[in-house]
């Protein structure tokens, strides 16, 4: 194609959107297309708001899920006094911010301004509840957040995690997650908010559930999800594959995986798996400079575990890796799984091209508007 016609092709793209539907989402393009990828505006980035009470643990999740900090770090860790904003962008491929507001922030303080917090790109609201602790206090502020919320922006996503479940045992848990989720159901239906949906996870920094939960939030955040799972699907079953994660590599968020359920114990695999992959390629597989990243574009790893079950790695861009699990037997074609996999990259490639294609040529009718704009206040000026 000409870049003539590309050009053509970008436009009618763009027109295609009006401007309060533009491409939203930001991710990590550069290794699918190098030009595209630094063409995402910052200002449209989702935002994702950590909410709850003093102490309910929602610092330590954003440093243990984020920035790799090991849960007994946490203990440390010192009261937020207030609002921190967490730009997760610049090595991971799921680019959002994350805000972290303190425990006593008062909501209904006329200073706290309702429609900067929640309006705009606002995309999902997680409310951290203490399960260790009593529990009704918290109840009463979720309710007081999510209506507030909700009346400024009813497109918000509001995601409950019910925090420190280690302390819990299973029966506890379920039990916990049933009386919280009726009782915040109740309130809801009470003031006549019942329009608001609202998901329950039980997480825990010291397993990986925590990881789950995010991923779970962020995939709610990506509208190629469902064409990602498709894509996954045809993979699995023309390579004989059992199950197919698709991974942040950075955060172990998984951004996509097929549509079989998920077992906790495989999710739990492929991240340690990542991390071994990780530790070794900073052992063995970095350049002299050390200014490379441990994953790059020669990441590829088979691990045969004495259950007859392999798992299998492929680097699908800089960000992303590819991981499955599947019956020895079945690795015997590797070279169908390997030709399968490189068609699943070059789909998902066209997928988000698209997008990024469009936020290109935004940018661009943005850069010369401004162009023109300064041209002509130069001129004004010099007459
Ligand atoms: N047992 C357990 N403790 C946790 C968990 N997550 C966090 N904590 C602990 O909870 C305490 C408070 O955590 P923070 O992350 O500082 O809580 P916060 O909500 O940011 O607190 P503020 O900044 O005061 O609003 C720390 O001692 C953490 O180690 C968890 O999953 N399980």
């Amino acid at each position: 194609m000409s870049s003539y016609d590309e050009e053509a092709q970008y436009e009618a793209i763009a027109s295609s959107y009006n401007v309060g539907s533009l491409p939203k989402y930001g991710y990590g393009m550069e290794d699918f297309d190098q030009e595209f990828g630094a063409y995402m505006p910052t200002e449209i980035k989702p935002k994702i708001l950590l909410m709850g009470l003093r102490r309910s643990g929602k610092s330590s999740i954003q440093k243990v899920v984020f920035h790799k900090m090991s849960p007994n770090e946490t203990l440390f860790l010192e009261s937020t006094n207030k609002i921190t904003k967490d730009d997760i962008s610049s090595s991971s491929f799921i680019q959002f911010s994350v805000w972290d507001f303190p425990g006593q922030i008062d909501f209904f303080d006329p200073t706290f301004d309702a429609d900067t917090i929640f309006g705009g790109h606002c995309e999902a609201l997680i409310y951290i509840l203490d399960a260790q602790d009593d529990y009704m206090e918290s109840l009463d502020k979720l309710h007081a957040i999510v209506s507030r919320a909700y009346k400024v922006n009813p497109n918000i996503h509001f995601e409950v995690f019910i925090h420190k479940v280690d302390g819990l045992s299973d029966d506890q848990k379920i039990e916990t997650q049933r009386d919280i989720s009726q009782r915040a159901n109740d309130e809801l239906l009470v003031a006549g908010c019942d329009s608001i949906h609202l998901s329950f996870y039980l997480t825990s920094i010291y397993d990986h559930s925590i990881f789950e939960a995010f991923s779970k939030v962020v995939q709610k955040l990506i509208p190629q999800l469902p064409t990602m799972e498709n894509l996954l699907n045809i993979f699995i079953s023309n390579s004989n594959i059992e199950k197919a994660f698709l991974f942040d590599v950075v955060s172990k968020i998984y951004v996509a995986t097929d549509s079989s359920p998920v077992d906790m114990a495989s999710y739990e695999l492929c991240c340690d798996f990542i991390d071994v992959i990780i530790d070794v390629s900073y052992i063995y597989g970095m350049k002299e400079d050390n200014e490379t990243s441990a994953f790059d574009s020669q990441s590829s790893s088979i691990i045969r575990l004495n259950s007859s079950t392999i798992l299998y790695l492929r680097e699908v861009n800089k960000y992303l890796a590819m991981v499955c699990l599947l019956r020895e037997e079945n690795f015997a074609r590797q070279g169908l799984i390997d030709y399968n996999f490189i068609c699943f990259r070059e789909a998902l490639q066209e997928v988000f091209g698209v997008r990024a294609r469009a936020s290109l040529v935004r940018e661009r009718n943005q850069n010369s508007l401004s162009f023109n704009n300064s041209i002509s206040k130069d001129w004004d000026g010099r007459v």
